[in-house]
């Protein structure tokens, strides 16, 4: 296990198909497991082959705002470098991959990048497994052949919880959103993103292999995430960057460290943007009801489009043929309805895939407009320190192939209890108790996941 700054382990790394493909979450040994899932394909892993855990970032602000970054991916490049790769799948989220999760404010400490000694991935309809050893010396050894009698878990129910409130009660956090729509009103920033936490106790330790079950059935079009003990199922994507091999066959150490960690001329990546909520209706008359009524509202419209400007700006220098949607479209979910714009656009050659989630972060959906100012807002009124709720959350593999969500719908899981999370972007027309109300439904998606 590696802390910082210390140099990240050698790795042996042997990646095999699956003859069958298993559930990803019936497979898991451990109740603290890593976990990627939409719609029942991903990548699982256990064990820790490598971790890097990142300090609070005290620099010059420009460059405090990258840094645990930059150091992830100095981290994770300097890992792959020296790493022995044998893959014969050779799909993204095959060979080494890194597991990793962001603070939300660069002056928060623990971002943190996990390679796990087991990693099983599938996608369409395809299945395969990853082993991470060290190894020492100079001398190359083989990773062991996986074997493929996978344990299957027995996830524990989680009991009768206590509920406590965080650092600000709903009364309290009201006034703040009110305090923010005058600062907004009197001209000082557009838009701001307001969070709240609160926290479950249970009696025993949380296993999140239940959390994570709930997650992927109830919110299958979600990206169901646990790293670290922080765990979500968030409709926010990104970064999502798909990059083959373009060395079949075996790899070494050496083919590894040239491997297409930077952009080639076919990568594309993508982005789901999402700004402008409204709860689901009881029936269907009153879901249409507001639905319409989002999709009509003036103010979520400017909120959505502060949003999708803020992300054009920021792909505008890495990336080419950014194609930007005439206008969002309704996506529904099981708790909340939001307006969404999928934005595509081709990474320019020499851009890493870190480098890219360094500069989407923090959107405009988490932070708000301009970013400066709306952070010096958020630590002045939230009264809380997000930790890694609203950061990147998500996985990278040796090519750059990856997928990043915002660490919405989550929770902190640390032992027996849960710190849970939900943030509400305010803008100048901002009601605060609708704002409250629309917390509320943000928060049910983990209260659902927790409660028996
Ligand atoms: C901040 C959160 O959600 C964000 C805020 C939204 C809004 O205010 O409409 C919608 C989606 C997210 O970008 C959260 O879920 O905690």
């Amino acid at each position: 296990m590696n802390d910082v700054p210390g140099f990240p382990p050698r790795l042996t790394v042997r990646t095999t198909p699956l003859p069958d493909c298993p559930q990803l979450l019936d497979i898991l040994p451990t109740p603290r497991p890593l976990a990627w899932i939409q719609r029942g394909e991903g990548l699982v892993g256990w064990g820790e082959a490598a971790r890097l855990r990142l300090p609070a970032e005290d620099g010059p602000s420009d460059q405090q705002r990258t840094a645990r970054f930059a150091r992830a991916r100095a981290w994770f490049d300097e890992l792959l470098d020296a790493a022995h790769v044998q893959d014969t799948v050779e799909r993204p989220g095959c060979g080494p991959v890194a597991f990793g999760s962001f603070t939300f404010d660069p002056a928060s400490a623990g971002s943190v990048l996990i390679v796990p000694q087991i990693i099983v991935g599938r996608r369409d309809g395809q299945a395969w497994i990853t082993t991470v050893v060290p190894r020492t010396g100079t001398e190359v050894t083989d990773a062991p052949a996986p074997s493929p009698e996978l344990v299957t878990g027995n996830p524990a129910p989680l009991g009768l919880l206590r509920w406590t409130t965080g650092a600000l009660g709903p009364r309290r956090w009201v006034h703040a959103v009110a305090a923010a729509v005058r600062r907004i009103q009197r001209g000082e920033l557009d838009k701001v993103v307001l969070a709240r936490d609160q926290y479950a106790h249970a009696a025993d330790t949380i296993d999140l292999r239940t959390v994570l079950k709930r997650l992927t059935h109830d919110f299958d079009d979600c990206y169901t995430f646990a790293v670290d003990g922080l765990v979500g199922a968030t409709p926010e994507l990104l970064l999502r960057r798909a990059v083959a091999s373009t060395n079949p066959g075996v790899t070494g150490a050496d083919a590894t460290a040239s491997s297409g960690r930077a952009a080639t001329d076919t990568d594309t990546v993508s982005s789901l943007v999402l700004a402008g909520t409204r709860p689901r209706g009881a029936s269907d008359t009153e879901d249409e009801k507001l639905a319409d009524e989002l999709c009509a509202s003036i103010k979520d419209a400017e909120e959505h489009r502060y949003a999708v400007e803020s992300l054009r700006e920021t792909l505008a220098p890495l990336c080419a043929d950014i194609t930007v949607p005439g206008g969002p479209e309704l996506l529904r979910l099981r708790n909340v309805q939001h307006l969404a714009s999928a934005v595509r656009a081709r990474l320019r050659p020499d851009t890493s895939t870190l480098d890219v989630v360094a500069a989407l972060h923090p959107t405009a959906a988490v932070g708000g407009t301009p970013t400066g100012r709306a952070l010096e807002l958020i630590r002045e009124l939230e009264g809380m320190d997000r930790g890694r709720y609203a950061g990147p959350v998500g996985w990278i593999d040796a090519h750059g192939a990856g997928e990043w969500g915002i660490a919405l719908r989550s929770a902190l899981v640390e032992g027996s209890s849960a710190r849970l999370f939900a943030g509400c972007g305010i803008v100048a027309g901002s009601d605060p108790e609708a704002e409250l109300a629309e917390a509320g439904s943000k928060f049910r998606v983990m209260r659902g996941a927790l409660s028996d």
